[in-house]
């Protein structure tokens, strides 16, 4: 994918994008947060970069949501929907969800979508979820004991680029490398041409190491699953809760989990640590064998009388307190046993195996003495044996760990990838349940052939002939009330065209253009809608205009009516969604002004919803006959209006005024109320 290509992505940020792992993944799966790891690219930023990449897939000028409060709508959709999230990941991944008018955007999210919809978000699955992020990249480990060295200054840089975890050196000659070697336990050298060079150390010749990290840096890989170790098997959890195909065996992924632990060493094996408590315990041990051979031989000489003969015991006199030829005399048997008591407790304490204990053997010998000391440099040399065989064990046990780890890096990713994508569906499923959704169906010119459902031309439940265009809403609930969900009454409603809604105060016209947005923005976002049926043309644009709040100034006054005028101007494939446009003036003008915005959009092919309580002066203002449906009241109940939600066709509601009016002529007669009623 070329970076630039995508719209809002100049030359600074596809540099950006590029530092990434792998930026065509993260652009192609909308994976924001991926995105924002790129350097400077805010979080904001990335959900722009991502739609923008869906954008460019789709061919998609992204210019549905034409107005603020069609933006508004769309956010507490998508609000909706985050809601029921888990993970921050799914939540971020459905900001990237945005109405289109591509048909191949739209069919693309629907066909993911109504999979998601059959999902089962079971609470053990939204548990295990609770603990899934997307993986990390740990800082870069520092490895102290192994080095690379290269003879070429190229292959120098490629090597500190490829492999930040170790020491790169030069090294011209067998010379350089044995110098090395006696500095490093293990010098990887780059350069076939030292291939055969004998040199004493731990020297390796391997030409591939950057391309093979996982024999190269073990410590990268191990580092890299340490660090991601919750998140892992968390995404292995979800997968089993939710019964799904996961990208690498369960158990596997589990097992070589349990080898590791949190600083990326491995464990759980028992020769490394063997050896490990072998070295750290090695001078405890050898200082209580001193005390084992050392009581043995004290009991033995307190046990023993010892006769000295006249001669020994001259020259005991005469040499000091050397005993030792007495002691070696009178107590060579014990004093053989003591040392052999006092190695066996250096061998069975520490476990060593029959070559280490050889070495054990030379700590407790020499000429007889007491006590009995034992030899520093048998200990010091038991030591490096122990310890070298320890890092040996370690270094293996990492390459092979790290081997079966290297198997597993595309298919963590895929695990967990795959368990936060889980995540948007469960939402999704969330969402469509909570407000009894449905999958909606397009008609437009060339693709009505989908929506036609067997009844038999394009009359659709809500009583309208359903033309090529515009909407219809069966039992449409919408979330965004003020009222509990449960206690939202359904809205039937299909305009093909435009129209005025006409109706009681807080009938509802608002709350219908409310509902009207939302469903269109869900719609062309691929998302459930909630209602029972919907149908509608796939909109280029939403305009959608929120009441004003009073009466606008002169110059704010200009604005607007220059904004209409773009509207009108091409409206063809817009919706058009507009409340109560007459209060931004004088309602004698904005009469005048509704109708004729009306007239420039009849004839077009352009969907549009006007609310107005100036129904009839528009209607008398226009030049043609105007469509006007209506809000109406089914009568007043203790003072309460009791409506009927669901506009009617071509019908122009009674307002309140003439409904209380009527009510009074009604229950009260008399002329007043009579020829008030005239007046409507
Ligand atoms: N479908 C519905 N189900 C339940 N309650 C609703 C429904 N539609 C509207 N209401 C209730 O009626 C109230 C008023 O609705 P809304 O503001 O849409 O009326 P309106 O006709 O636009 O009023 P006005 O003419 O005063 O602007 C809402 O706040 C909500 O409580």
């Amino acid at each position: 994918m070329e970076l630039e290509a995508i719209p809002g992505v100049g030359a600074k940020t596809a540099d950006a994008l590029r530092e990434l792992d792998d930026p065509e993944a993260a652009l192609r799966t909308g994976d924001v947060a991926a995105i924002a790891r790129a350097p400077g690219v805010t979080h904001g930023r990335a959900v722009q970069i991502a739609r923008g990449a869906i954008r460019s897939r789709h061919d998609d000028d992204g210019r549905v949501l034409a107005t603020d409060r069609a933006r508004e709508i769309h956010r507490d959709a998508v609000g909706l929907l985050q809601d029921r999230t888990v993970t921050d990941y799914a939540a971020q991944r459905l900001e990237t969800f945005y109405p289109s008018a591509s048909r191949s955007r739209i069919e693309s999210v629907q066909s993911t979508v109504s999979a998601a919809m059959e999902r089962d978000p079971d609470p053990e699955t939204l548990e295990a979820l609770a603990d899934v992020e997307p993986l990390s990249s740990p800082p870069t480990v520092r490895v102290r004991e192994r080095c690379l060295a290269t003879a070429d200054a190229e292959r120098y840089a490629a090597a500190e680029d490829a492999v930040p975890e170790l020491s790169v050196e030069i090294a011209e000659d067998g010379r350089d490398l044995a110098e090395l070697a006696r500095s490093y336990a293990t010098v990887v050298v780059l350069d076939e041409s030292f291939a055969g060079i004998d040199v004493e150390g731990d020297v390796r010749v391997r030409p591939d190491a950057l391309e093979t990290p996982a024999e190269t840096v073990p410590e990268r890989l191990l580092a890299f699953f340490a660090a991601n170790r919750d998140r892992l098997l968390a995404a292995a959890d979800v997968h089993e809760a939710a019964g799904m195909e996961p990208a690498c065996d369960l158990d596997g992924l589990r097992d070589a989990l349990s080898r590791l632990d949190d600083d990326g060493t491995v464990i759980g094996d028992d020769e490394h640590e063997r050896l490990a408590v072998a070295v750290e315990d090695l001078d405890a041990a050898v200082g209580t064998a001193e005390s084992v051979a050392n009581d043995h031989l004290r009991d033995a000489i307190r046990e023993r009388d010892v006769t000295i003969e006249g001669q020994d015991f001259l020259s005991l006199v005469e040499q000091g307190a050397r005993v030792d030829s007495l002691l070696s005399r009178e107590l060579s048997d014990e004093y053989d046993t003591a040392l052999e008591a006092a190695t066996e407790h250096v061998v069975e304490s520490l476990r060593l195996d029959p070559g280490e204990a050889e070495i054990a053997d030379r700590i407790f010998r020499g000429d007889p003495t007491f006590p009995v000391e034992h030899d520093e440099a048998a200990v010091s040399r038991l030591r490096t044996e122990l310890t070298a065989a320890r890092d040996q064990r370690a270094a293996e046990l990492k390459e092979t760990l790290a081997a079966d780890l290297a198997d597993l890096r595309e298919p963590a990713a895929d695990l967990v990838h795959d368990a936060l994508e889980r995540d948007v569906e469960l939402a999704i499923a969330r969402f469509a349940a909570d407000f009894e959704c449905t999958l909606p169906t397009f008609v437009d010119g060339d693709d009505d052939a989908s929506a036609d459902d067997g009844e038999g031309g394009q009359t659709d439940d809500v009583g309208e002939d359903f033309g090529d265009g515009g909407f219809a809403i069966v039992g449409g609930r919408s979330p965004l009330l003020d009222v509990d969900f449960a206690d939202v009454e359904p809205v039937d409603y299909a305009v093909d065209g435009a129209t005025l809604l006409s109706g009681v105060n807080s009938g509802g016209k608002t709350s219908t253009l409310d509902l009207v947005a939302l469903v269109a923005i869900l719609a062309q976002m691929g998302m459930p809608v909630p209602a029972e049926r919907v149908r509608l043309e796939r909109f280029e644009e939403i305009h959608y205009y929120a009441k004003s709040q009073g009466t606008l100034d002169a110059g704010a006054f200009e604005a607007t009516l220059r904004e209409f005028g773009d509207l009108v101007a091409g409206a063809s494939g817009r919706l058009v969604l507009v409340d109560e446009l007459e209060s931004i003036t004088e309602p004698g003008a904005s009469a005048k002004i509704i109708a004729g915005i009306l007239e420039a959009l009849e004839g077009q092919d352009a969907t549009g919803v006007f609310v107005s309580h100036l129904a009839r002066e528009i209607r008398d203002a226009a030049d043609f006959d105007v469509a006007v449906d209506g809000i109406e009241a089914v009568g007043l109940v203790d003072g309460e209006l009791r409506v009927n939600r669901s506009p009617q066709k071509d019908h122009l509601a009674r307002s309140t005024p003439e409904l209380i009016v009527e009510k009074l002529a009604d229950e009260r007669g008399g002329e007043f109320y009579d020829d008030l009623l005239e007046k409507f």
